[in-house]
């Protein structure tokens, strides 16, 4: 699990340390940290390390000195280095000693910001020094326009040939929220010292931070609660239920589906195929006779009905995917939702959620559909305010209903009611495609109904019992953020296609869980 830790926590954590006198020792595990990575780049990139070209821009703060520290290392190894200060105070000892290892510095108040762009534009690295936790707001002044001038000539990441590595976290992002303000430098790789920030892990944020290293520099953060956790490959793999040879298909999990409708047919097919190719007993499909018909073309498997909630057992419930304009799905939802049982809440069902229900119950709204929640609970946040703090809508959404909110987007964020968050950044940006959140609920319900019996699932993943159903959510939305990915290797992704990356997915994820075992 990749664990992020408030800005104000990492500061706390580091206070011990400080007034033991250990500062310049942390500041310089960090550099090292920085400069070892910056170094493993410059090979893996084929560019190599002696005679390579480097950029530092240092702001006024430790930050700066980090990034002027790993310079001076960087010299010593044979890389021209270049330091660029972006403020007019800077680090004394960093700079002193950067300019002692024959590094070269320029202040960028009194140069052309354009000039020193192109430069840095055209060097194998640029490190990130401009700001780090003590940061407030977007970047400001001259490093702004330094920033958007560099923008504009090495183009966007992914096109530029410069590497840019950002040092703890790309500087004028919040550190806490992941808000982005004005202009950014958006990074291949952050070195983030001590623990990840919650702000790598969130919104815009998320997508600047690129690839997150997380060096140790001794932080002691036993005693801290992380303020976001990111579930990785094996936390997915430690959650699943496997089978077991005593197992039938009542006994590994049945999930009833309400979805789909006259209007929009195609949802439940979806939802069921999504469903069976994450693993589970059997699918109970409730709703019109020609939507089952439709997903009985592709899935003969699904038992389907046309009767109500009461008459289909089942371990967990998904409601509402496709689910527009049709009486029944509605009332389906609503005696869903008040079954006590795991319950997965999509698109037409959202509405049906009464004041106040349990963190099994477990919301999929995307920033509209947030949106529209609050407001008929009186909180007032357009669809941008939502997109720009998705974990703190998210949160305040938990908090008011009681339920675990899944909030879609680049990067989903979880928030459970406890106050417990998750942010997984797995998708492909091929995923945003209609059909791809019947999809997602279809693995969310597949999981929710394997896991509503297993006692110790929350402790396999290492969350509190209450945080179980945000932490199955969170691998429901890795789980498919990874078959998106892997069927945009094929090209465009057609979701109907996405089954057959589900099960492969499914399959890595227990092999995963396999090795961990007999190792
Ligand atoms: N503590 C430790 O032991 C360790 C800390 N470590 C490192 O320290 C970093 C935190 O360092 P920090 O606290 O000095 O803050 P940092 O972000 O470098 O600079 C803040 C200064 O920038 C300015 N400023 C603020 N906002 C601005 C804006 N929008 N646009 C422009 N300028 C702005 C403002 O100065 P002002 O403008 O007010 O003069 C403010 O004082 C941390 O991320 C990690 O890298 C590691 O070495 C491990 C050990
Ligand atoms: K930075």
């Amino acid at each position: 699990m990749l664990s992020a830790f408030s800005g104000g926590d990492v500061r706390a954590a580091e206070g011990p340390l400080i007034d033991a006198g250990l500062g310049d020792a942390l500041m310089q595990k960090a550099a090292h940290g920085l400069f070892t990575v910056v170094l493993g780049m410059l090979r893996d990139g084929g560019r190599g390390v002696y005679g390579a070209t480097a950029v530092v821009l240092a702001g006024s703060g430790n930050n700066g000195a980090d990034a002027l520290y790993a310079g001076e290392r960087l010299l010593r190894r044979g890389v021209a280095v270049l330091a660029v200060l972006t403020s007019e105070r800077v680090h004394a000892a960093s700079l002193g000693a950067f300019l002692r290892a024959g590094g070269t510095s320029v202040r960028l108040d009194g140069a052309d910001p354009g000039a020193l762009a192109l430069h840095a534009a055209g060097a194998d690295v640029v490190i990130d020094g401009i700001l780090g936790t003590g940061g407030s707001g977007g970047l400001r002044g001259h490093a702004s326009a330094f920033v958007e001038a560099f923008n504009d000539l090495a183009g966007p990441r992914g096109t530029r040939s410069a590497l840019v590595v950002a040092c703890d976290l790309p500087s004028g992002i919040g550190v806490d929220t992941g808000r982005v303000d004005g202009p950014l430098l958006d990074a291949d790789v952050t070195v983030a010292f001590g623990a990840a920030k919650p702000g790598l892990l969130l919104g815009a944020g998320a997508l600047a931070a690129g690839e997150v290293d997380v060096v140790d520099i001794g932080l002691d953060l036993a005693a801290f609660t992380p303020a976001v956790r990111t579930l990785l490959d094996a936390d997915v793999a430690a959650l699943l239920r496997a089978p077991t040879p005593h197992d039938h298909k009542y006994s590994r999990g049945v999930l009833g589906i309400a979805a789909g409708s006259a209007r929009y047919p195609g949802a439940a097919a979806l939802a069921v195929g999504a469903a069976l190719a994450t693993g589970l007993g059997m699918v109970r499909y409730l709703g019109p006779g020609e939507v089952a018909s439709l997903v009985h073309q592709r899935n003969p498997e699904a038992v389907a009905s046309t009767g109500s909630v009461d008459e289909a057992r089942s371990q967990a419930w998904l409601v509402g995917p496709g689910a527009v304009d049709d009486h029944d799905q509605r009332r389906r939802a609503a005696d869903a939702i008040a079954s006590g049982l795991p319950v997965v809440v999509d698109a037409g069902a959202l509405p049906e959620v009464p004041e106040r229900v349990g963190p099994q119950v477990i919301l999929t709204p995307h920033a509209g559909e947030l949106s529209g929640l609050l407001a008929a609970r009186g909180v007032d946040a357009d669809r941008s305010a939502i997109e720009a703090e998705p974990a703190l809508f998210a949160l305040r959404a938990a908090e008011t209903t009681g339920a675990t909110v899944l909030l879609k987007g680049f990067t989903t964020v979880v928030a459970a009611p406890s106050g417990t968050l998750f942010a997984q950044t797995d998708a492909s940006p091929w995923l945003s495609t209609a059909g791809s959140g019947d999809t997602l609920s279809g693995i969310l319900g597949a999981l929710a109904a394997t896991l509503a019996e297993d006692d110790g699932a929350a402790a396999r993943v290492g969350v509190a019992d209450e945080d179980l159903w945000a932490a199955v959510a969170a691998a429901g939305a890795a789980i498919h953020g990874r078959a998106g990915r892997r069927a945009a290797l094929r090209g465009p992704i057609v979701v109907s296609d996405l089954p057959t990356d589900i099960g492969a997915v499914m399959a890595h994820l227990y092999e995963e869980r396999r090795l961990a075992a007999v190792m």
